[in-house]
This record gives structure tokens, C-alpha cells and sequence, in this order.
């Protein structure tokens, strides 16, 4: 039988009593937990933040630098001390760990992509617990994640997860930031494609970036995969295993939609795309209808990109509403925009596909 397989996400702002340096003794009792979880033959994987948290304690700096290199240089420092001190926590329950640092470029590149799913599906099969942060030493701010939140839910997709837990400094969700509004409720349950949490949610803390909203963005793409997601407190005691034993806590956000296939998923996580193709209402209706991109329904496109490469789609009012792969190049797109698909031999001298975008490669966000 498959066995389950859990993400569990942890902030930095948890990770480091707000950036007074490692929080060990949570940290020790999470391992604890994650090593239960894996004793109850539930596979784990840990996408941890607090590199650039940890580094900042460490050099004894008091707010995050501006500079990227001193990011950089900081998330360096801290990103030893962090795996270090799991490997530790993992040991005394006689488990190892093993980084992972990720890109968002590494999973762009289909290869690279399914590269890293055979490694991580190796460690599993080996009792390791990978741990996985996003390579900062290496990524500048157009091709960051972003916030782990949604690098965990790349991860849930990548490794069709059955559940992602986002461990946090709150309960949960609240209808409204509990730091500022002390009436705020908690939502227990909502479905994770449901438009109106994400009204509810605001940007986070000093050391956190993302805030709550990128943790419903992250529900909402680990949905995609099927898996549900936990937003939840890292003080709670016990959390992960009371999750585990089927307790209510924090907020449950259902995957409710059907899930998409592994490919069309690789295309949806290209939260960063090299262009846009911008396209008229009929074609926006048509495509939400499972229709192909034909050259007659786009306006313009943008950026530039080869065949094959993932762009995004756009209504007229410029909302991006879908990804897909382009069957040409954004030199040859320029020639044929607007043009009956009949005429696309005609005008470039070939024609190696009838549509821009084939509905098989194609997701409607
Ligand atoms: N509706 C909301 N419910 C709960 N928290 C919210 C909400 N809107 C904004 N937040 C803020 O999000 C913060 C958690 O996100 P963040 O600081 O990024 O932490 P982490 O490091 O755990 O990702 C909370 O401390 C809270 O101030
Ligand atoms: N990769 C970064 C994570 C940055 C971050 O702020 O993430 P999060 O705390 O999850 O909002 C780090 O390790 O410092």
C-alpha cells in the first residue's frame, strides 16, 4: 500500500523565537514528532525557512539588510547552523536528514524538475528526512520563490503530497490578522479554491515574508495535486502528531477541486514565466472551456521564449488566468498573432502545430 506523505513547512519566524536565534527547544520536539510521524510509517519531508534568520542572529544584525549579497551572505551562515542542528535532532531519534536547496529555475526545467523528484523519492525510500530551503545564495528576486510557503506547495505538487502542513506564529487563519485585530476569529475549514479567505488574509511579520496570504496561495496550488492543507500553530503542543491522530487544529484547507496530472502541474507551478500572451474574450472563453490557444484569439504577446517554454496567458484587462506551453517562439508568435491557423505555413514557411497552445499542455489558473 502507498504510504502517506506529508510536507511540513516551518517559518522563520517560529524557527527563531523571532530572530533571537534557534529555537531549540521547539525545533528538538518538532524532530520528535516528525520522527513519530515516520514511525507510523508516514513519509516526511521538511521545507524549513530561517536561514537568512538564523545568519541575521548570528552576525548579530537587527533588521534584514537591503543589500541582496548581504542576504545572501546571511542565509550562507544560517543555513549550516539549521541543518546542522536537525541532523542533531534527527540523530538522537536515530534518523539522518539531507539538504535540499531548490530554485525556482530547478523546477521550471522539466528535467531538473523530475531530477529532483528521483533524488527526493530515493531519500524516502531510504528513511531519510530531506529538508528542503530555497538555494538563497544563488537567487536574486526575479526568480525567487518568494516565501517557503509556496515552495512547499511546489514540493506537495512535485511529490504528490497528501498533505502540506504550514506550522506558523498563529492558530491559523483568522478572518482578519490576529497581530492587529485582537476580535480576529479563526477559520477552522474553508475549501482551499474558495476566493474569499484570501480577502482575509495580510502580509507577515518582521522575519516571515509571506504572510498569510501566500499560505492560501500555497493551499490553493497544493490542492492541485490533491493534498490538503494544515495552517497551524508550531507552539501548540504536540501539533504535528495531533494532526496526525485526527485532532482539529488550526485551519484545514480542502483540496477541492479534482486533481490535475503531474504534467500539467509542472506547468501550473511556473509561478515565473519568460512571457505573455495576452488574448481576446473569446478565446479566454473558450480556453476555460478545455479549448486550445489559436493564433486568431491573441492580441499580443510579450517576453521572449522558444517553443516549448511556458508562458502566461492574459485576459484584455491583463489578469493572468492560465499557463501553457507555446508551440513557438516569441519571434515567430509576433508574425502570426491574430492570423487564421491556416495562414501560419503560409507566413513563416512552416507550421509544426495548428495551435499556439495545445489544451494538453495548457492549465486554467
Ligand atoms: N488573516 C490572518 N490570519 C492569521 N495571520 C495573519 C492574517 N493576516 C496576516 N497574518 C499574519 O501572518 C503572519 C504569519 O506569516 P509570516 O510572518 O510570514 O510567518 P512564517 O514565518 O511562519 O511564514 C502572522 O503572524 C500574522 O501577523
Ligand atoms: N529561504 C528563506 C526563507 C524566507 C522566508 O521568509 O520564509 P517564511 O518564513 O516561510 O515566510 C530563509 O531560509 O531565510
Amino acid at each position: 500500500m502507498k504510504k502517506q506523505r506529508w510536507i511540513i513547512k516551518i517559518g522563520s519566524a517560529l524557527l527563531t523565537q523571532n530572530g533571537a536565534g534557534l529555537d531549540e527547544v521547539r525545533i528538538k520536539d518538532w524532530c520528535a514528532q516528525m520522527a513519530n510521524l515516520r514511525s507510523n510509517d508516514i513519509e516526511v519531508i521538511l521545507v524549513s525557512s530561517g536561514a537568512v534568520a538564523v545568519g541575521m542572529s548570528h552576525l548579530d544584525w537587527k533588521t534584514r539588510p537591503e543589500q541582496m549579497a548581504k542576504l545572501q551572505a546571511a542565509a550562507a551562515i544560517g543555513q549550516t547552523k539549521l541543518v546542522q542542528f536537525y541532523e542533531q535532532c534527527f540523530n538522537a531519534h536515530q534518523m539522518h536528514s539531507a539538504q535540499i536547496l531548490l530554485t525556482h529555475d530547478d523546477l521550471a526545467n522539466r528535467t531538473r524538475y523530475l531530477n529532483a523528484k528521483a533524488a527526493l523519492e530515493a531519500l524516502l525510500e531510504l528513511g531519510i528526512i530531506p529538508i528542503i530551503n530555497e538555494n538563497d545564495t544563488v537567487v536574486t528576486d526575479e526568480i525567487r520563490f518568494g516565501d517557503n510557503d509556496t515552495l512547499g506547495a511546489l514540493v506537495a505538487n512535485l511529490m504528490v503530497a497528501d498533505r502540506l502542513i504550514i506550522l506558523t506564529d498563529q492558530l491559523g487563519l483568522f478572518n482578519k490578522d490576529p497581530r492587529s485585530n485582537p476580535d480576529a476569529t479563526l477559520i477552522e475549514q474553508a475549501n482551499a479554491s474558495d476566493s474569499d479567505i484570501a480577502l482575509m488574509a495580510t502580509g507577515g511579520g518582521a522575519l516571515g515574508r509571506g504572510g498569510m496570504i501566500t499560505k492560501i496561495r500555497a493551499a490553493k496550488l497544493a490542492a492541485r495535486s490533491g493534498a490538503n492543507t494544515n495552517i497551524a500553530s508550531g507552539m501548540e503542543k504536540d501539533v504535528i502528531v495531533r494532526l496526525f491522530k485526527g485532532e482539529k487544529l488550526g485551519t484545514l484547507l480542502l483540496a477541492d477541486q479534482e486533481p490535475i496530472n503531474a504534467r500539467k502541474q509542472w506547468i501550473a507551478g511556473h509561478l515565473q514565466t519568460k512571457g505573455t500572451l495576452m488574448v481576446d474574450s473569446g478565446a479566454h472563453q473558450a480556453i476555460k472551456n478545455h479549448k486550445s490557444v489559436l493564433p486568431v484569439g491573441i492580441i499580443s504577446s510579450s517576453g521572449s521564449f522558444l517553443r516549448g517554454e511556458v508562458v502566461s496567458l492574459a485576459d484584455e484587462s491583463g489578469k493572468i488566468f492560465g499557463r501553457g506551453l507555446s508551440n513557438y517562439s516569441a519571434t515567430d508568435l509576433q508574425q502570426i498573432i491574430g492570423q487564421p491557423t491556416a495562414q501560419i505555413s503560409k507566413t513563416l514557411g512552416y507550421a509544426c502545430d495548428n495551435e499556439i497552445i495545445h489544451c494538453d499542455n495548457l492549465v486554467y489558473l
